[in-house]
């Protein structure tokens, strides 16, 4: 389980993290999303979860040991992956060699185990099974960069999913992606998680898709935690609706 306990952020004097406490991965598989309104401090979340920012207080629990300490990259290798808002992936390599990249950095750490021929063949396999789960086998030799746009979000999440993640954090993997597009990119991001048993905790500003999608969704408001519950709660919560349509923000 992954627990923030009464994180605190401020940037100045602007509390970005307001006292939130958290816990993810009761249940394997599980899709929880965050929403709030521009500002409410998701991505500020995410960072100090995934180690890209340090909490001014709390702690971050992770199976009952404080990891709050940890670098982003051992959380990696504790089993904490992201992605961003603004994709990054190697533009002028193929989706194929992107993802040989992840595959090969997670591997690294077991690659003695191997002869170079048999761990050649299982990284291929890796590969080649990522480019399936993501929908990604006709894009294999595309140069990322000349990717559509769905497509390069997708590589996005499957290179985070390539390092073999218990949790897996995904900051508005539908974000730039058109309407068309969009559905085709959570449905598939949806299943590979739910598949592989890991927890996705995903910011979305798309209220249908987190209605359609979510098994819980935490909402955010001036940093602190407005309510958690299921997605019928963007429909009974009155004050959250508000929130989320920017009224008096
Ligand atoms: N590095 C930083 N320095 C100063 N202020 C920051 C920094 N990062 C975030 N903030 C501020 O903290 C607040 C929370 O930002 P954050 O990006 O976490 O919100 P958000 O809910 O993800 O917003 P959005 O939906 O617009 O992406 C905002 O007021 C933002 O301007």
């Amino acid at each position: 389980m992954l627990e923030a306990r009464n994180l605190h952020k401020s940037f100045g004097e602007l509390v970005a993290t307001d006292d939130v406490s958290l816990e993810f991965g009761q249940e394997d598989g599980e899709l929880v999303f965050i929403v709030g309104p521009n500002g409410a401090g998701k991505t500020t979340f995410i960072n100090l979860l995934t180690g890209f920012l340090s909490p001014d207080e709390g702690s971050i629990v992770l199976d009952g040991d404080d990891i709050t300490a940890m670098s982003a990259d051992e959380r990696v290798d504790a089993g904490i992956a992201r992605s961003f808002q603004v994709v990054k992936v190697f533009e002028e390599m193929t989706v194929r060699e992107n993802l040989r990249t992840v595959v090969l950095t997670e591997r690294g750490k077991t690659w003695s185990l191997f002869s170079m021929a048999d761990g050649h063949a299982d990284v291929e396999r890796t590969v080649d099974d990522l480019l399936s789960k993501f929908r990604l086998d006709d894009a294999a030799n595309t140069v990322a960069e000349e990717l559509p746009h769905g497509d390069r979000k997708l590589l996005d999440v499957a290179m985070s999913f390539g390092l073999d993640p218990d949790y897996l954090l995904l900051d508005e993997p539908t974000s730039g992606v058109s309407t068309r597009e969009k559905e085709y990119v959570i449905e598939t991001v949806v299943e590979v998680g739910r598949e592989a048993g890991v927890t996705t905790v995903t910011i979305e500003h798309d209220m249908d898709i987190v209605t359609e999608y979510a098994d819980r969704v935490v909402a955010l408001h001036q940093g602190a935690v407005h309510g958690v519950g299921p997605p019928t709660m963007l429909e009974t919560d009155d004050e959250l609706r508000r929130l989320l349509l920017g009224v008096g923000e």
